[in-house]
């Protein structure tokens, strides 16, 4: 902290728009403060918690003029300073889809030049109580949530996102872990894992068909997310019998599944050895599905070194930080006649959609999903063809 550091000081500020990342953008003497704890068009008085040569960080600490959105937190460990996982509990659900839909298109117009007019889908859940999937941080033995940007351990006894039958881990002390997860399978099944015991299995169902994952590995967390997002996917894309497709970043083989199902030869691609491990197993029964293990550049690499010249379908689900140039414009050499583009960071996405807007693949649809309740975090699919087929 410098002499002039204005952190810990109270502003008045008039609050502006969202922005990503789960706070909305203000203004003092000039300069861009993101401003947590607070929506579009109040007067509060935010405290600042950062300070960094080009904006302020600050936390809504008293509303002096609330947004008619605004909410009683449902979770009594929200708000400023306290537990850092959600972002939006002070909004009604209806307008935190507001929200995160017009985060993704100002995303989408910021960084990739984008014009696309948003709307969020639902689960049709209220927010609460659908994380499959909970890890808690241990400190000094003692569960909790850590503050945002922080290592300090809130103790809480519950949070109100967790799905409901995800096993009780707060009631009890974790001695010498740093860290214990709380997982239900759609099948109801539980696990509970800490740094020295992390192994277990689950089996989770989509469509009738059963998929095995390790219970520390990836699997979406929303209940409804597996589903809605093969349906989105396989909607999208529109796959012919005979026709071929890519499954980059496969994991456990969710969409190479239902696209084998519809008579695709499928090359799936993924880098975690036991999700292709569970993969194999998983997809057992189709045999038009042939499984890489390793980094998608380089497997395309190999296998385009091998002769592989062109695909009718791609599908990616790539993580946080997005497929990349590379990976983007080999899928685009490929010339297939539709992608589905699977993103859980809108901002990746628009620089990944920039790419293959350059490669000369345009936008024909772009759904979005609110898989993520109470926080800021959002699900995309977009769906791209050679430009002639597109309107993006
Ligand atoms: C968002 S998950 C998607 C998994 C799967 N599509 C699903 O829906 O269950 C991203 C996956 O990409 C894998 N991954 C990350 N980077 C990779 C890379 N460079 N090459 C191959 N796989 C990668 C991760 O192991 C993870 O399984």
């Amino acid at each position: 902290m410098t002499d002039d550091s204005i952190v810990g000081t109270v502003l008045e500020l008039e609050v502006g728009p969202v922005a990503h990342g789960g706070h909305c953008v203000a203004r003092y003497e000039g300069q861009v403060v993101f401003v947590r704890h607070a929506l579009p068009g109040e007067l509060v008085h935010a405290r600042v918690t950062a300070q960094t040569s080009k904006y302020l960080h600050a936390d809504a600490v008293q509303v002096l003029t609330p947004s008619p959105h605004r909410i009683e937190p449902p979770c009594p460990y929200a708000g400023p300073g306290r537990c850092g996982g959600c972002d939006f509990q002070h909004a009604n659900i209806v307008e935190q889809r507001r929200l995160k839909a017009t985060v993704v298109s100002d995303t989408l117009r910021r960084i990739g030049g984008i014009e696309r007019n948003i709307v969020m889908e639902s689960p049709g859940d209220d927010g609460l109580g659908w994380r499959t999937r909970m890890r808690y941080a241990v400190v000094n033995g003692r569960p909790g949530m850590y503050a945002h940007r922080s290592h300090d351990l809130i103790p809480i006894d519950r949070c109100l996102i967790a799905h409901p039958d995800t096993p009780t881990v707060l009631d009890r002390q974790w001695p010498d872990a740093s860290s214990v997860q709380a997982v239900v399978s759609s099948e109801g099944k539980t696990a509970v894992l800490t740094d020295h015991n992390s192994a277990g299995r689950l089996v989770e169902v989509v469509h009738n068909r059963r998929f095995r994952v390790e219970a520390g590995g990836f699997w979406q967390v929303h209940p409804s997310a597996p589903t809605m997002l093969v349906d989105a996917v396989m909607a999208g894309l529109e796959p012919v019998e005979g026709e071929t497709a890519l499954d980059l970043y496969s994991g456990v083989g969710l969409f190479a599944a239902f696209l084998a199902e519809a008579g695709c030869a499928v090359l799936a691609v993924e880098g975690d050895r036991d999700a292709v491990k569970n993969a194999r197993r998983n997809l057992h029964d189709l045999p038009a599905v042939t499984l890489e293990q390793g980094d998608v550049d380089k497997v395309l690499n190999a296998a385009v070194g091998q002769g592989l010249e062109s695909v009718d379908l791609v599908v990616l689900d790539p993580p946080r930080t997005g497929a990349g140039q590379a990976v983007v414009r080999r899928i685009a050499a490929l010339t297939p006649r539709r992608v589905a583009y699977v993103a859980c960071d809108p901002a990746a996405l628009a620089r990944d959609l920039k790419t293959f807007g350059n490669l000369g693949y345009g936008i024909s649809s772009l759904r979005a999903f609110d898989l993520f309740g109470m926080t800021h975090h959002i699900e995309c699919v977009a769906v791209l063809e050679p430009r002639s087929g597109a309107t993006g």
